[in-house]
């Protein structure tokens, strides 16, 4: 729990206060606001990108480069004009993230969490640090608020209104304390980041594997925008970009189980499964059962998509790959958004194509990841 406590790990009545003061922040009127953020940082890493080839053609590990641009993004867009505090909060929480991993990655010994280990007093450190940075971030805020300033568009500013207008509403336990509002903060990054820049980097590793694909996108992007900067209404009007997402998302969905827990006695076929049960769905099974999908399966075809979502399988119910139900994902739009307007601009500067020194290792670290990187050839267009 020390990565983060918000709305994923808060149950029952607690769940909803969340659920409602945070859905307001990726409404898709707030998300359009929040373009120009996405913008600049994916130039960033194109202009980074354009450094290394030099106009030739040129191996790139672009995974380091993707995961940078979605922390960047993330930072960017949570904490507005605070980004470089931002920025420097969500580096400590990749630290975090990492030591963390290195625990589950180790020996369980029960209690182990409480010595004073070199590990354990650098975690403890860093939840410190990042508490109370972004605590002096809402301060700030609050104080200027206070003084009359309007939220800014970002995250937090559309957390903390929401907050405020729950609170008006006569919600008196309603609203958020400081310290949840803290958590959210951090659940942002923990949700958005690593999961963002999975699908973007299975997304070039397939196109860069199925180049036709990859032409078929490109003629897209410059049918809907030609010379003209991506704006959300093009965004949503690609279609090719649409299903090659899918796709991707049924591949190698970055988040690989759904997990929940059943309330009550439940009866599922023949099973009868006591209440406090709880439940794992494989979504990396569901994906890849050739009963629901079909004999191609294990093949990369965004064209089954082509009739939506529902018409691409044979048995209804059989995608998951931001969740079901109420507890669905609530940055789905925003990810999509960000993926679409990334891959927009990718594949109007560049044309690439998977380097022979590519290893296919897919691996799980808190999301699907390539094991060994994503090896591929640039060449500027
Ligand atoms: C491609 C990117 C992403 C994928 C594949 C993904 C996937 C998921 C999945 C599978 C869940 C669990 C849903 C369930 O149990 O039914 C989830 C929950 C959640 N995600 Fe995402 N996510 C992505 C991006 C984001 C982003 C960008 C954010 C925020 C900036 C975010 C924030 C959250 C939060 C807060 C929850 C908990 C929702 C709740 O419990 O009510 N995710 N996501």
């Amino acid at each position: 729990m020390l990565l983060a406590r918000g709305l994923a790990n808060v149950e029952g009545d607690q769940w909803v206060k969340h659920r409602k003061i945070i859905n307001p922040a990726f409404h898709v009127e707030k998300l359009k606001h929040m373009l120009p953020a996405f913008h600049i940082s994916c130039s960033e890493m194109i202009r980074k990108w354009e450094g290394i080839t030099k106009g030739r053609s040129c191996e790139v590990d672009v995974y380091p480069y993707l995961q940078t641009m979605t922390s960047d993004i993330i930072s960017r867009t949570a904490f507005g004009s605070s980004y470089e505090e931002g920025r420097k909060i969500f580096e400590l929480q990749c630290e975090l993230q990492k030591l963390i991993v290195q625990v589950l990655q180790s020996m369980y010994i029960p209690g182990s969490r409480f010595l004073p280990t070199k590990r354990n007093r650098r975690m403890m450190e860093i939840d410190q640090e990042v508490k109370s940075s972004i605590k002096k971030i809402i301060n700030k805020r609050l104080t200027t608020k206070e003084n009359g300033e309007s939220s800014k568009g970002d995250l937090l500013g559309i957390l903390l209104d929401s907050n405020d207008k729950v609170k008006l509403q006569g919600y008196t336990t309603f609203g958020l304390s400081i310290d949840e509002v803290i958590e959210e903060c951090k659940l942002f990054y923990i949700g958005g980041q690593e999961t963002t820049a999975s699908l973007l980097v299975w997304t070039m590793i397939l196109l860069g594997q199925h180049t036709n694909w990859q032409d078929r996108a490109r003629d897209e992007v410059s049918k809907v925008f030609g010379d003209r900067k991506p704006d959300i209404d093009g965004l949503s009007h690609l279609k090719i970009i649409n299903i090659i997402l899918l796709e991707v998302l049924r591949l190698y969905p970055p988040v690989v189980a759904l997990e929940r827990i059943i309330h009550e006695e439940t009866k599922i076929g023949d099973l009868i499964l006591p209440s406090g049960s709880q439940l794992m769905l494989h979504l990396m099974m569901l994906h890849h059962d050739a009963n629901i999908w079909g004999d191609d399966v294990n093949e990369f075809n965004p064209e089954r998509f082509a009739e939506g979502v529902s018409k691409a399988t044979k048995i209804q119910a059989s995608y998951y790959p931001f969740g079901g139900g109420p507890r669905i994902c609530v940055g789905q739009a925003f990810a999509i958004l960000q993926a679409k307007l990334a891959l927009v601009m990718i594949l109007s500067r560049f044309s690439f194509k998977l380097s022979p020194s590519y290893s296919h290792a897919p691996h799980i670290i808190l999301s699907l990841q390539p094991q060994f990187g994503a090896q591929l050839i640039l060449s500027e267009l």
